[in-house]
Parts: structure tokens; sequence; C-alpha cells
């Protein structure tokens, strides 16, 4: 991977997030009294975000309605600097949604995933954006791309050499991912996720990356992260400890900053996950998904 003009390609979801933060415990099947708030999300859209606010190149290839959130998403991602030229509209549609049910301490109760326009990210239509992903510094797709979609940018991986990083989103949607993932230079989840592969974490690395997966890194919440590469021991490293306002985006901000990082320096792992670290716990401390502060003296002080 190389810092240079070429930008970071993003790929995958573009969602409206609605965090709804109960103000006491849940009374599961009644009514409960929370507090609402409204802000751009999807883990793609939230790197992007993130990385676009750090003073990186980055396009966005996703899938967005004509209603009025739609015109919110592409606004508020020309604002911060995001090219969304390969976004693909769709007439008569409703943007895709992700509604966060919060429990006052912030932690996630349940998180619903309204994302019907995603499955439109087929290869037939990504074909249109293959030259900006040919061209671009490296590739991020996250697990809401429909199955058929990965063997189209692993492959492409395969014949450009453009690194590519895949981003879990949900337990739920880790089927979505093929057997086959050559070509796959980063695969970033969390703990849940990866408990679907195999109980055992050991077990699950070997195999992933007997799958073709080349590094795994795994956050796991206020324990930090764990980094495993073939043939070698996972290393650990602990989350600076913060006051948590908001969980939702801290993942995204992670996989931004090792992405972030990695792009500057390659094989240097440590660096990657003290960046991701860092900017996760920037990120717990809003409720918006991204960070509205973050910017690129963030990555030059450094
Ligand atoms: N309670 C917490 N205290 C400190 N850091 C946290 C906490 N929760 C999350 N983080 C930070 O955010 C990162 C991502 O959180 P995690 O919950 O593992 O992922 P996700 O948000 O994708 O489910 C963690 O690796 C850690 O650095
Ligand atoms: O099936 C999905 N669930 C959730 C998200 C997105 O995940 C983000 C929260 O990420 P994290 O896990 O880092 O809190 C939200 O912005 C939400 O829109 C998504 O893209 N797909």
């Amino acid at each position: 991977m190389n810092l240079s003009a070429a930008p970071i390609v993003c790929v995958g979801g573009l969602n409206i997030d609605r965090k709804l933060r109960l103000l006491a415990s849940a009374l599961l099947g009644s009514s409960n009294p929370c507090e609402s708030h409204e802000t751009p999300g999807g883990v793609v859209r939230n790197v992007a975000e993130n990385l676009a606010r750090l003073g990186l190149p980055v396009s966005l290839v996703a899938a967005v309605g004509d209603d009025a959130g739609g015109r919110m998403l592409l606004e508020q991602a020309a604002t911060v600097g995001i090219d969304t030229r390969a976004v693909i509209r769709l007439r008569r549609h409703a943007s895709d949604n992700y509604t966060a049910v919060l429990a006052p301490d912030g932690s996630l109760e349940l998180g619903l995933a309204s994302m019907p326009l995603v499955e439109s990210l087929n290869p037939w239509a990504l074909a249109a954006s293959q030259p900006l992903r040919a061209s671009a510094a490296l590739v991020v797709a996250d697990g809401n791309l429909p199955t058929d979609t990965w063997p189209l940018l692993l492959g492409e991986a395969r014949a450009s050499g453009v690194p590519l990083v895949g981003v879990a989103v949900s337990e739920a949607k880790m089927e979505r991912l093929p057997e086959r993932l050559d070509g796959l230079h980063l695969l970033v989840m969390n703990a849940g996720e990866l408990a679907t592969i195999a109980a055992e974490a050991n077990d699950a690395f070997d195999a992933l990356h007997a799958r073709g997966v080349g590094c795994v890194l795994v956050s796991k919440g206020a324990d930090g992260l764990l980094l495993s590469t073939p043939g070698r021991a996972p290393r650990h490293w602990p989350a600076p400890q913060v006051h948590v306002v908001d969980v939702t985006g801290a993942g995204d901000a992670l996989s931004a900053g090792v992405c972030a990082s990695l792009l500057k320096a390659p094989d240097d792992f440590d660096a990657a996950a003290r960046l991701g670290l860092d900017l996760a716990a920037l990120t717990l401390q809003t409720e918006d998904s991204v960070h509205p502060e973050l910017n690129p003296r963030f990555l030059e002080e450094r």
C-alpha cells in the first residue's frame, strides 16, 4: 500500500442511522421513553467519512434512494469531502436505514438494519466503477455486500494488486462472505462476528487464514483488539479507557484508523492498531457515528 493521490475506494452500506436512547432500562413488550438522534451511517460510509476527515482522498461506491434522507446523505458526504460520483441513485426508492436502540449508558440493546438498496450492489452494477477500484490506493468493502459481489472484488484485487480490506457488519451478515476469500488482505470484525466462524478464537483465525484471508483484526470492546497473521500467535493491544457516550461507529472508526495507518506504513501493525484504537476511543465520545471534530491533525501529529 502507498500514500498517494489515488483514492481509497469504499464499497458497501450507506444508511440513515436513527439512535434511540432509552431513558431507563428497557421494558420489553411495552412503550419506553427515549431520546432520538439521526445521523449518516452505514459501515463503509462511516469508514469513508473517518478517512475523509483525516484528509485522505476517498470515493464511495454505494446505493441511495431519491428521498429527503438520500439527499441529506449525499450532501453531507460532499461536505466532508467524500467523492460520491460512483454512488448509484435509485429512483422511487427510500434510502437504507439502521435503528440502534441504546441503553442509558450508550451500549447497544438492539440494532435493526433495513437495507434493501445495498442488495443492488451486484457484480453487474459494480462493473461501471471497476476502473476506479483498479487505480485505487486501497479498496475497503463491507459485509453488507451481496455474496455474489465478493468474487468480483477478490478477483479484481488479485489482478490489480490493489489491497482489499473487508469490514464485517453484523453476526447475521457473516454468512454473506463466500467460502473462498483469496485476495482479502485484511478482515476486520468484532468478537461476536469472529465467534460465527468458530467458538474458539484460535480455531476461527486458522479457519479464516485457510479460506485465504491475510490478516484478521478482531475488536473486543473494552478489551481492545487482537491481530492474527498466518503462522503466528495473535497479538493483543489494550483499548484506551474513555467515558462512553455512544458505541455506534467505534468499530468503523477502528477500521478507518487501521486503513489510514497501513497506507502510510504497510508492515507496521503496531502503528495501525494504535491509530485504530485512538480513533475508536474518540468516536465513543460522540453520539454521531463519526466524530464531527476529527481532522487531518489527528494523523499528522502522530
Ligand atoms: N466500553 C469500551 N471502553 C473502551 N473502549 C471501547 C469500549 N467499547 C468499544 N471500545 C473501542 O472500540 C473498538 C470497537 O468496539 P467493538 O465493540 O469491539 O466493535 P463494534 O462497535 O464493531 O461492535 C474496541 O476495539 C475498543 O477500542
Ligand atoms: O447490517 C448492518 N448493520 C449496521 C450497519 C451500520 O453499522 C454502523 C454501526 O457500526 P458499529 O458496529 O461500529 O457500531 C451504523 O452506522 C449502521 O448503519 C450496517 O451498515 N449494516
